[in-house]
């Protein structure tokens, strides 16, 4: 199976037996192919996030399937949903969301012992990554006495630390100045490439989508 991740007519509409129901997605197509890294280009308010959301299971589409390496994840229980994304996916989003009481290499050490992995493993996985962004110097150091792009830097190595096979990142970079974002940008890019990994990328910055292999757009415009 080359596709990690397959989109199949999925339809999602919030509020649907409400009085103002909101549909955002409409019979969407989509696939992500093993080591591919794929721009999701929309206009504010389109749905990226709601996609994003959907692929990464942590919501379900009206209509319409998801299949995680050629697994189809429709109508799953929630405990193989959970399992599921623990062990396939990694999220980065436009918030670097770190423990603000722990080290840069403790928020990346904490989600894989709770995955199980013991510790020196974690530990080594850490210091690994944080070494292949440039971070092996501020290890011991707490996010707040980080920068906003080092912050940002420390995630994308703790999305990576359980190894997944897809990485789905919702503006990764969008709450970073234009030249960290890119250098930034940059890092995530070559983490992805080293690491074979696939990537579903949603930004609303085409330069960024560019250097990406494959742009998917999506939604209409702003009314
Ligand atoms: N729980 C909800 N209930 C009702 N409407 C919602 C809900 N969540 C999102 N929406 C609406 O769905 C649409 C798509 O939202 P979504 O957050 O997926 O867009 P987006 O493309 O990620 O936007 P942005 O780029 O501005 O973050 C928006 O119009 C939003 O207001």
């Amino acid at each position: 199976m080359n596709e990690v991740l397959r989109l199949h007519g999925v339809s999602k509409t919030y509020g649907k037996d409400g009085p103002a129901p909101v549909e955002v997605l409409s019979g969407i197509d989509l696939s992500v192919a093993r080591g591919e890294v794929v721009a999701l280009v929309a206009p504010s308010g389109a749905g990226k996030s709601t996609l994003l959301h959907i692929a990464g299971l942590l919501d379900t589409p009206d209509e319409g399937q998801v299949a995680l390496n050629g697994r189809d994840m429709t109508g799953l229980p929630d405990k193989a949903r959970t399992e599921a994304r623990r062990a396939e996916l990694g999220f980065v989003y436009q918030f670097h969301h770190l423990l603000p009481e722990f080290t840069a290499a403790e928020n990346i050490i904490l989600p894989q012992l709770a995955d199980g992995v013991a510790a020196r493993a974690a530990s080594a996985r850490a210091t690994d990554l944080l070494d292949r962004v440039g971070l092996a110097h501020r290890a011991a150091h707490r996010p707040a006495e980080l920068s906003g792009g080092e912050q940002q830097r420390v995630a994308f190595c703790r999305a990576l630390a359980n190894q997944p096979a897809l990485l789905l990142a919702d503006e990764p970079t969008g709450n970073l100045d234009p030249e960290t974002s890119d250098r930034v940008f940059d890092m995530l890019m070559a983490l992805v490439r080293e690491t074979g990994l696939s990537a579903l990328i949603a930004t609303h910055n085409h330069d960024l989508a560019g250097r990406m292999d494959r742009i998917i757009t999506l939604g209409r415009p702003l009314a």
